[in-house]
């Protein structure tokens, strides 16, 4: 049997047709676009191609892109300092520091900086804490994008075994939270876990983001579940996920890499962005975001 491909990139195309329909009603209150700040440090080649790509998707979905790059060698205070500019600039409605940053910078103390409520990220310890006690805030993009493919396939989640791979706190830890949330029974496990394909033959849901190309092996699927690789991982052989290929012979429904989970990150950031400026200006949105 073959799994059903997840076709990320077209769900991600209909996101964000959603969240620039509802646009004008930001405008038509406030006056003014909803507002994204990114801010790139350094010239790392996949982070200069993704902070391009959101800067399009911005100005695509009728928002208005702020783009500061800044050099690699730029100090901890200097981008501080934009920053702070950028939290209290009212035409910015969502901040987001590309990472990773460089070595000299420490990546917590920028992240922690950042108006919480104009966090777009995520990131924010006050956001993954309003994420852990179910208050509203922001969730980061990427699990954030998963779940909204994994509800897809699955309109009834509650009571479904759930595995998740990598404890990260851009995707594994805030999976996690999500997952339990929708009533998953929730397996949080790491490249540590003891006997991780026992873990992985019982699940409903894989998601795997642990950055190890093919590190998760066909035969730990079990058939018919819904296995999600947020891996982006560049070889010899070209960009592949933390999922063996040969598992969508055993899944029922599985992510490719690429054109799964990636474009996701971009719609969901672009929701996020429009949930912010409708927050700040009193803006009611449709539920299908
Ligand atoms: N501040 C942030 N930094 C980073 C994030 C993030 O969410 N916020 N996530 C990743 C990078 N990322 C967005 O920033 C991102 C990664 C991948 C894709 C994507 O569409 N990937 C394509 C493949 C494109 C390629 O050739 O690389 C796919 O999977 O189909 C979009 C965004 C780390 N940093």
């Amino acid at each position: 049997m073959s799994a059903r491909i997840i076709d990320g990139k077209e769900f991600a195309g209909r996101l964000r047709a959603r969240v620039a329909k509802q646009v004008d009603r930001v405008v038509a209150a406030s006056g003014r676009k909803p507002g994204l700040a990114v801010v790139l440090v350094g010239e790392d080649p996949a982070s200069s191609v993704y902070v391009r790509s959101k800067g399009k998707a911005t100005l695509a979905a009728g928002m208005e892109s702020f783009e500061h790059r800044l050099s690699a060698d730029v100090g901890e205070d200097e981008l501080i300092a934009l920053v702070d500019r950028l939290n209290a600039d009212p035409a910015v409605d969502g901040i987001l520091v590309q990472l990773p940053l460089p070595r000299h910078i420490d990546e917590r103390r920028v992240i922690t900086r950042i108006d919480p409520d104009k966090d777009v990220d995520g990131f924010h310890p006050v956001n993954a804490g309003r994420l852990a006690t179910g208050l509203e805030g922001f969730v980061p993009c990427t699990p954030l994008g998963c779940l909204m493919l994994l509800r897809d396939i699955h309109p009834h989640l509650a009571g479904l075994e759930a595995v998740v791979i990598g404890r990260s706190n851009i995707v594994g830890k805030p999976m996690g939270q999500l997952l339990l949330q929708e009533s998953c029974t929730v397996t949080m496990t790491h490249s540590r876990t003891r006997d991780l394909a026992a873990h992985v033959r019982q699940a409903d849901i894989v998601v795997a983001a642990v950055g190890i190309p093919g590190f998760v092996k066909a035969e730990w699927i079990k058939p018919g579940a819904s296995v999600i690789d947020v891996g982006i991982n560049r070889t010899d052989a070209g960009l592949v996920g933390d999922v063996d290929s040969a598992a969508a012979e055993v899944a029922g429904a599985i992510t490719p890499v690429p054109g799964g989970v990636g474009p996701m990150t971009i719609a969901v950031l672009m929701r996020n962005t429009l949930v912010s400026a409708a927050r700040r200006e009193g803006v009611t949105l449709d539920d299908d975001l």
